[in-house]
């Protein structure tokens, strides 16, 4: 079985993209149109969401799979559903892993230990029930807070090392507020660098056969400073960038995210994709997905390649 840092360099090698898509939909976003033609007066308020949340983002899936590598699917935006959203969410998982996309579950999610590796059980490790073993959500991989410490990054890690999975903590975030505490100075160093120097050791013991490591960073895509000094921390890390568009971040700045060999890159945009329509890119919400997706693709490789 390939590690996860490879299983990315072979997809980003077979389709010529970086770019992940973020599928972080609410029903108030989904186009009247579609909403109309789905909605079932038979069927109560939870059946309508659960078909409609579904099928928008099944079709969205199916419109630019062939411009991305992989979804990265945000929890909160299925948890806002309550558990109707989690079942809605673990059935687009599996939609995405049978056409082969990488799955990134985006939770941002840390506790101490006992309940950091529940995490990792659920979504890339595996669960123990009765005298079964049972992988849930089985994703490729998720995103990381670090603000815990060693203890509540472990559990992950040691899941990655043994299901050849995926971990991204976040270490330099797309917000604003980022700077509040991942900037403070630590020893004369910001805090974010000293989490990528952690990152780095964490990462060592499981690198995959291009050099990369399997533990990975979140570093936002509004912060090109931040990625020139991560960088020269982890030159064999994949890092996570979220944030060009709505957000800020430009395309012209990934060049400075780019690790060992060009490489070590993946580029996540969720609204820019996923309510493309909006833009009246084409009167078709598939279509203006598809053109998004395949226009963001062409755009970040004439940076990057
Ligand atoms: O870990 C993330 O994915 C993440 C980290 C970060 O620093 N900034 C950030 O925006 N994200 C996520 O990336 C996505 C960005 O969405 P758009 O701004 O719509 O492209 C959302 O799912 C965010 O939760």
């Amino acid at each position: 079985m390939l590690n996860f840092s490879d299983k990315l360099i072979e997809a980003i090698k077979k389709k010529n993209s970086v770019l992940i898509a973020g599928i972080d939909t609410t029903v108030e976003n989904i186009p009247d149109y579609f909403i109309r033609k789905y909605y079932d007066d038979e069927k109560n308020e939870i059946e309508n969401l659960k078909y409609i949340l579904y099928e928008y983002n099944r079709r969205i899936i199916d419109a630019i799979e062939e411009n991305v590598i992989g979804v990265k699917f945000q929890a909160a935006f299925f948890e806002q559903y309550s558990y109707y959203g989690i079942e809605v969410l673990h059935k687009l998982i599996q939609y995405a892993q049978n056409k082969k996309l990488i799955v990134i579950f985006d939770g941002k999610r840390n506790d101490i230990s006992s309940s950091a590796k529940g995490y990792s059980n659920a979504y890339i490790g595996e669960t123990t029930l009765f005298d079964k073993k049972i992988k849930f959500f089985d994703c490729d991989a998720m995103t990381v807070n670090p603000y815990l410490g060693e203890d509540g990054i472990k559990p992950f890690v040691e899941d990655c090392e043994r299901f050849k999975k995926g971990l991204f903590v976040l270490v330099k975030t797309s917000n604003p507020s980022s700077k509040d505490f991942q900037d403070l100075i630590v020893d004369s160093k910001y805090l974010f660098e000293k989490v990528a120097e952690k990152v780095h050791e964490w990462g060592a013991s499981c690198k995959g056969k291009h050099g990369y490591s399997d533990i990975g960073a979140v570093v936002g895509a509004t912060q090109p400073q931040a990625a020139k000094m991560v960088r020269s921390i982890l030159p064999d890390s994949f890092l996570l960038i979220p944030g060009i568009g709505v957000q800020g971040g430009k395309i012209e700045d990934l060049k400075y995210f780019l690790g060992k060999n060009k490489m070590g890159i993946i580029v996540n945009s969720s609204r820019d994709i996923i309510y493309a329509y909006k833009n009246h890119i084409h009167s078709d919400f598939e279509k203006s997905s598809f053109i998004a997706s395949k226009n963001l693709k062409e755009s970040i490789n004439s940076v990057i390649n």
